[in-house]
């Protein structure tokens, strides 16, 4: 039966560079268009870490070396990142829509997502971005640029920066027309670009949203019956990278909660993910988040693996 589907798709599906970007996004579209070949109606929306970071470093370097005139603040980078990686993304899609004679209009809606300018995630940064430096070069980037450096996940030293939850989507009337319309959209980029609302206008604010929150926020907007969070790890696990890990199949939001509370989940990895499932497991009776790897995201939707979080 077709369903609706809203796909978020990690870092382990755009790479960290242009040209790694576009390799791997044409192995992402098989996977994408293989959910679209089975008459499901799908929203895309992605991460942006390593490139919003990425963008935001360049360009202060360059305004530095008096290449450019000024930095470039974190709303535009955001935007900028929802371009380049939206651009990628179109292209492969389209092109593989292409190749098994499905005829779809496929576009990338720049997307806004609102948040509180009050959220006391401005004053505690948590969302690494860019790349991963060893203690040295991290301590030389800090003290240079005045960035916040944590460790991340046992992966190496990261820049990061406030990211507020999200509460609306600016253009979901947008990327809801289009959808309803039958067109692949790619929407909610790097969670979308954080605004405020101030004195009745939009404005942006620096910081990264979550793409698994905003991911969860659109499709709870779509009405959409399966959220897909597609990452490095075929299973969320307990005990992860421990003798007795254990891969889990099926969670009701209770059972999540309970794992939530052992602290099973990394921080600023399986735990945002873990969090978006639940809440979108809640939000209404019939909905299912799944977790999984790109490769396995028709089985998963099959009920065949991945982690699937459902009332
Ligand atoms: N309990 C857990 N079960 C599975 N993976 C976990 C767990 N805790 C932490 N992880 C790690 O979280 C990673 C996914 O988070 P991350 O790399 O931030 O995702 P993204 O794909 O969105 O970039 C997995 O690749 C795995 O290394
Ligand atoms: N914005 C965001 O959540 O990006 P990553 O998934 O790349 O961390």
């Amino acid at each position: 039966m077709s369903k609706r589907i809203v796909i978020a798709l990690g870092g382990n599906a755009l790479g960290s560079t242009a040209a790694e970007q576009l390799a791997l996004v044409s192995k992402t579209a098989k996977a994408i268009v293989d959910l679209i070949a089975e008459g499901n109606e799908v929203v895309i929306a992605h991460g942006n870490g390593p490139q919003v970071g990425m963008i935001n470093l360049g360009l202060s370097t360059a305004a530095e070396a008096g290449a450019i005139k000024a930095d470039m603040p974190f709303p535009e980078c955001g935007a900028m990142s929802e371009g380049y990686i939206g651009y990628h993304l179109q292209q492969a899609i389209g092109n593989e829509l292409t190749a098994r004679g499905i005829r779809k209009p496929v576009a990338t809606i720049v997307t806004q997502t609102v948040v509180s300018q009050d959220d006391p995630a401005f004053q505690n940064p948590t969302k690494p971005v860019g790349a991963f430096y060893d203690k040295e070069t991290a301590d030389r980037i800090a003290a240079e640029k005045g960035y916040t450096m944590v460790e991340d996940a046992g992966r190496g030293y990261r820049q990061v920066v406030p990211s507020p939850k999200p509460f609306d989507i600016v253009e979901a009337e947008s990327i809801k027309a289009l959808f309803n319309a039958g067109h692949v959209v790619i929407a909610v980029g790097g969670g979308g670009i954080p605004v405020v609302r101030k004195d009745g206008k939009l404005c942006g604010t620096p910081a990264v949203i979550d793409k698994d929150f905003g991911s969860e926020l659109l499709a709870e907007l779509l009405d959409a019956d399966v959220l897909v969070i597609l990452t490095a790890v075929e299973q969320v696990a307990i005990n992860f990278n421990k003798p007795d890990q254990k891969g889990l199949d099926d969670l009701t939001p209770a059972q999540a909660k309970v794992y939530m509370d052992e602290n099973q989940f990394a921080k600023g990895s399986m735990l945002p993910k873990v969090q978006a499932a639940v809440k979108f497991a809640e939000s209404k009776a019939g909905r299912t988040a799944l977790i999984t790897l790109l490769e396995k995201a028709k089985d998963g939707i099959e009920g065949k693996t991945g982690t699937r979080v459902h009332q």
